[in-house]
């Protein structure tokens, strides 16, 4: 087999300047699901497809380590963070992520805080000329998620600390200002998680036994020591931003909803099925994550393409949820195409794919999906106005999200008329 040759233009650039649309692009020019490139100076290859998600989430062939670039550690995930383990190291610091994500008591109850959080902020949107959707949702869920998870916040505190976790998550992908005010926040919430933490440790501080707070400053990693103070801060925000990055879902499921209002009803009339099905549409139509990747820890093969060792693996997340091999009209939002079967395994990918226990699959999947049915189904018995703005979602911006970030107006309880 011929050695592959990496393309000697940077491409880079076109990725920041196409984002979601820039590997799609590639793959139709290339007219096969392989595409190679050239990346921050490294060869890649980007790769989709069920079958793709088994050659990727299997660590002979690709590992985490040293495969995240810095800007992408300093902003979205953290540095030392469970993100880029590998091997016994990712799966022991896994387990404490998946005891305090997975177990349906504890997702419930994220899921009744956020809840409560949301029910209480209708009280004052009903009072209010106009709210903004996407900044509503981020101070509700980081509200929810910090009762739940032990972290003391006041009423006063809940706006901040959620601008910081919205700017984490919105300046990972972009050289601009959105990018330093993201390292800023993470610098910004490091140091006080890691304060949060010292206090548990020293008995200083009071965190509710059996809290998130607690399981991390006392979790104990492969090599039997507990995390260090920044460490431990990171994997709670690891906790903490993620789950307030729902927000990003609960704009688009407005989206969805004044677009396609049929679906408004079937919310409503607590169909828990149809909810569920609405929920998965939301992450596979919506664009979110664009593409997750490791390196070849060897030569490898794929489909007799060579992948050198050491090449990034890139898997086409957001390609696969709009592959037309495996979803009929995949430009079409439609939530029926998963009311008869549930979303295979390594299908819909929105958070990664394979095995969460083994490998890197997001663990808060489960939450995720809880927290969107709550929140899209309340959405939907809300009675609102959606006033003349720009609900555009450009795919050029790494996170999308609707511009205006979805204004509402004269929100009100049916209950109130
Ligand atoms: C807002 C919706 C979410 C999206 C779009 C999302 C997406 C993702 C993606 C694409 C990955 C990487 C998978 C991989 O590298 O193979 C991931 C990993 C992760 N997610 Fe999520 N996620 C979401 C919500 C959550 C929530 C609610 C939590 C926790 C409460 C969470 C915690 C994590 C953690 C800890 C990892 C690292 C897992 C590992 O490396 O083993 N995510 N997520």
């Amino acid at each position: 087999m011929d050695s592959p040759r990496c393309p000697l233009t940077d491409s880079t650039p076109s990725l920041l300047a196409q984002g979601y649309a820039w590997l799609p692009d590639r793959v139709r020019r290339a007219a096969e699901p392989f595409v190679r490139a050239r990346l921050a100076g490294r060869h890649a290859v980007a790769l989709r497809g069920p079958e793709a998600v088994r050659f990727l989430y299997d660590e002979r062939h690709v590992r985490r380590h040293r495969a995240l670039p810095e800007p992408v550690k300093s902003t979205l995930f953290g540095h030392g963070a469970v993100h880029t383990l590998d091997g016994q190291a990712h799966r022991v610091r896994k387990a404490m992520f998946l005891s305090l994500l997975t177990d349906p008591g504890r997702v419930a109850a994220l899921t009744d805080r956020t809840a409560e959080a949301w029910d209480e902020a209708v009280e004052r949107w009903e009072r209010q000329p106009r709210v903004v959707l996407f900044d509503e949702a981020s101070r509700v869920i980081a509200r929810g998620v910090c009762r739940w998870a032990g972290v003391p916040l006041d009423d006063a505190g809940a706006e901040p600390v959620a601008r910081d976790l919205v700017a984490m998550v919105d300046g990972f992908a972009t050289p601009g200002p959105r990018h330093w005010r993201a390292r800023a926040a993470r610098r910004r919430r490091e140091a006080w998680l890691a304060r949060l933490v010292e206090g548990v440790r020293d008995g200083s501080a009071d965190v509710p036994a059996g809290s998130a707070v607690e399981a991390v400053a006392s979790h104990r990693d492969v090599d039997g020591e507990v995390l260090d103070p920044r460490t431990a801060a990171v994997e709670l925000l690891n906790i903490l931003r993620p789950t307030t990055a729902v927000c990003w879902f609960v704009a688009f499921a407005a989206h969805a909803l004044h677009r396609w209002p049929g679906n408004r009803a079937r919310l409503r009339d607590d169909d828990g099925a149809y909810a569920e099905a609405f929920v998965h549409e939301v992450r596979r139509f919506y664009p979110f994550a664009p593409f997750i990747g490791g390196r070849a820890v060897t030569d490898l093969t794929w489909r007799g393409e060579a992948v050198p060792s050491g090449a990034l693996v890139l898997l086409d997340l957001y390609g696969q949820n709009h592959d037309p091999d495996l979803w009929k009209e995949p430009y079409a939002f439609d939530p029926r195409r998963f009311l008869d079967r549930p979303p295979g395994r390594d299908e819909l990918v929105p958070q990664g794919g394979g095995d969460r226990a083994l490998n890197h699959r997001c663990p808060g999947e489960d939450v995720t999906v809880s927290l969107l049915k709550a929140l899209s189904t309340r959405l939907a018995r809300l009675e609102y106005e959606v006033p003349a703005q720009d609900l555009s979602i450009p795919l050029r911006r790494v996170p999308a999200r609707p511009r205006s970030g979805v204004v509402l107006t004269g929100v009100r309880h049916p209950s109130a008329d």
